[in-house]
Formats: structure tokens, sequence, C-alpha cells
């Protein structure tokens, strides 16, 4: 079908870090917007909110009320590196196996929402080609999130263009389900980039002496073991789900003298200093604060000849003080608009979750925009980041049907606004 070979042709662009072909990706969807036969009413726009390297897709259907609070619904244009010796089929070469899986970095982290809203709307005026919504609908396609979104989202939403669109609810990613239900996200897990550093006694490679900076780094890294081991043993006894706990998982450790550029190491000097990064991922409900102190104290403390430095990859309260959590009760209309809507066109949703990473979303809760998580993959294994990345055929074009009946029920909602 048609829609699955523009869902190819999208994935075959590679943008992967760290040089996606953003250029190539936002022709490409703009393109597949304009080809949508709705003469004068769906226009695009990109913008440059930085360098030239790094556009920004804005794809607006105005609706019939401008003066209601806008949908806006979110893909990110940039995807995580792929390893294409570890592949069964190239990454960016969107094969389709057999049994209709589509093998590609972005199939699910989420190039498919991006091709899917876009056929949503062109199914929907297909259908009944005097559509018209209410609230004015724009897809925006950002780049830069997965390295933290400060040259996308983050950017956007302090711009003009912005602020004249008056969003009112806002869609973004989900991940995969594995059963059949689809799963709807109210919070993001937010990161912080951990480094704790730790100096001692240099010497000889044969001394035995207190005080190394590997002796205390590895310490330190016995503690936060320690912690991840309690934290995840809460999520084994199914206390908490994963994201409902803070992970703390290391990335990377970096010590020793080098030997020349060979990458090799001088053996018999013990260094002077040793370094290890952490990803630290904190659920909105958690105290920051009692995390800072438990860092400075057991993690890296100065008694131990240790310091850290953290970086906030994103807020953790909102302008009023609050987590960054959406409301998945009456209290947030959007909320039934949004359940009814899934379950309208036959689908399920299971009991809304904390999404485990981090997305673009958390720029919009921070503003007190209603936003969910969401991606219509169900029976689906979670491949985000992953080797093998893939997506069925027939589970892409089940969520074009999803997106249709969300999109029909956001943009005709009158209600209330709160
Ligand atoms: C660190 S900002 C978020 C980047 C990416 N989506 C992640 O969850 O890791
Ligand atoms: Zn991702
Ligand atoms: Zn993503």
């Amino acid at each position: 079908t048609p829609a699955i070979t523009r869902f190819q042709q999208y994935l075959r662009i590679n943008t992967a870090h760290p040089h996606p072909d953003y250029s190539a990706a936002v022709s490409f969807l703009d393109g597949l917007a304009k080809s949508i036969p709705i003469p004068n009413l769906l226009h695009t726009r990109t913008l440059y909110l930085t360098t030239p390297q790094k556009p920004l897709l804005l794809v607006t259907l105005p609706g019939s009320n401008p003066s209601l609070p806008s949908i806006l619904l979110n893909s990110h244009l940039d995807s995580v590196p792929a390893e294409p010796s570890k592949w069964s089929h190239p990454p960016f070469s969107a094969v389709r196996t057999k049994d209709g899986s589509i093998f590609a970095r972005g199939a699910q982290d989420d190039k498919c929402i991006a091709i899917q809203y876009l056929e949503a709307i062109r199914n929907i005026l297909h259908k009944d080609p005097g559509f018209r919504p209410i609230r004015t609908l724009h897809i925006c396609y950002v780049p830069d999130e997965e390295i933290g979104g400060l040259d996308g989202m983050a950017r956007f939403v302090e711009s003009q263009e912005f602020r004249d669109m008056n969003v009112g609810f806002f869609l973004d990613e989900g991940q995969a389900s594995l059963n059949d239900e689809y799963r709807v996200f109210y919070a993001d897990r937010s990161p912080w980039n951990l480094v704790i550093k730790a100096t001692g006694q240099p010497g000889h490679g044969s001394k035995m002496f207190d005080n190394s900076a590997m002796e205390n780094l590895m310490k330190s890294v016995e503690v936060v073991s320690r912690f991840r081991e309690n934290q995840f043993d809460l999520v084994k006894a199914g206390v908490l789900a994963n994201s409902e706990v803070i992970s703390a998982n290391p990335v990377y450790l970096r010590a020793g003298i080098p030997s020349s550029s060979d990458g090799k190491f001088v053996m018999n000097m013990q260094p002077s200093e040793a370094e290890g990064g952490y990803d630290v991922r904190l659920p909105p409900t958690v105290d920051p604060d009692l995390l800072k102190k438990r860092i400075a104290d057991e993690w890296a403390p100065a008694t131990r000849n240790m310091s850290y430095h953290i970086v906030e990859k994103g807020p953790l309260r909102d302008y009023m003080g609050r987590p960054l959590i959406t409301a998945t009760n009456d209290s947030n209309p959007w909320w039934a608009v949004f359940k009814h809507a899934v379950e309208d066109c036959g689908g399920k949703l299971s009991k809304p979750e904390i999404l485990a990473s981090t997305t673009d979303a958390r720029y919009m809760r921070v503003r007190g925009i209603p936003t969910f998580g969401f991606s219509p993959m169900k029976n689906t294994p979670i491949l985000l980041h992953d080797h093998n990345e893939f997506l069925k055929d027939t589970v892409f074009l089940e969520g074009i049907k999803v997106y249709e009946s969300i999109i029909k029920a956001l943009t005709s909602f009158k209600g209330a606004t709160p």
C-alpha cells in the first residue's frame, strides 16, 4: 500500500546522530503534506531556530474556530545511531520481510507516528472531502530530541511562532505495547547526567596504599550499585513500575594513564584521577534535593576525595512548582476525549503510565499544557534504541486508523479549556 511505501521512504532517510540529514527529512515530509489533495487548506512552514542545519517543520490544518486553543502533534526528526554490523538487515534499508516486519532505525522511535499523522489526515479528507476541523491542527517535526532538544523543542516553545499557535493540547510519542492494549503516558522521568570524579594518591603500580583515585571511585561505584539494586528490587517485586523508581545506570568509566596514542595504558602507574558517568532518571514525584543530598553524602563524599557534577537535562517542576504530570481524570477534559477516541475505533488503553525514558513532552508540561505520550503500537516488542528495531506493517496501518479517530475527536472538541 502507498502508506507503507511512504513509511519506508522516510525510514531510508538517515537522520541518526551524529550527522542527521534533517534537510532531506524535512523536504520529504513537506512534500508528503503538500501531496494531500486539499487545495488552499493545509500549509507548511519551515523554521530555522538555530542554524540552517536544524530545521523544524510545521504542518497546519486551520480550524473553523481559530479562537479555540489548537491541537499540536509532535514527532522528532532524529534517531539514535545504529551499528549496522549488528543488525540482520541494514538499519536504513527499511526492508519488509515476508511476515510484514519493516526493519529500520526509527521504525518505532519515532518515524512511524510522523507518517501516521499525515496518513490519518489524508484518509479523513479522502473519506470526507468537506471535513474541516473546528480547532486548528498542527504537526511539528522537530530536530535533536535524542540529544536533549535544546536546539529543537526547547527553542521552539520560546518562539513567537509557538506562542501564536495557542496550543491547548499536545500529543507526543509513546512506546510499544507487548499486549493488545495501547499504552499512554502522562509523565516522563527527568534525566540527570551525573559525573562522579575521584582524585587520590598516585604511585607505582606495584605499591599497596590507601586513598588511590581508583580505590575511591570503585567504592562509589559499589555504593551506587547497591542503590540501583534496591530500586530494581522494588521493580522485580512488583511494588513499583520501572518508570516509578530512580534509575542510575553507569554509562562510562574513565581512568588510567595512556601510554601513547595507541589506546593502551601504562600498566605500572596508579592514576591520580578517575571518573564515572551515570544516566540517572527521576520520576516526577521524587524530591530532587533528597537525591542530591545522597549523592553528596554517599556517592561522591568529599571526605573520600570525590566530587560530582550534575547536568539536569530538563525541568522537574512546572512554572507553578508542580511535578510535570498531566492529569488522567475528570479534572482534565482532554483525558476523556482522548480515551474515547481510542475506544471509538476499537482500541483499548492500558492504565496510564509514567514513561521510563524522556521526551520533548517535558517542554510542554512545564508550561502547563496537557500532554500525553502515545505511539499506537500493540503486540510489538519494545525495540527503541535497540538493534533490529522494526514495526509490522499491519500494526502501522492500524495506527493510522487510531489517529484518524483521535484527530477528529481532538479537533472537534468544543468543551471548556482548563
Ligand atoms: C536526555 S533527553 C532525552 C533523550 C532520549 N529521548 C532519552 O530518553 O534518552
Ligand atoms: Zn529515542
Ligand atoms: Zn523518541
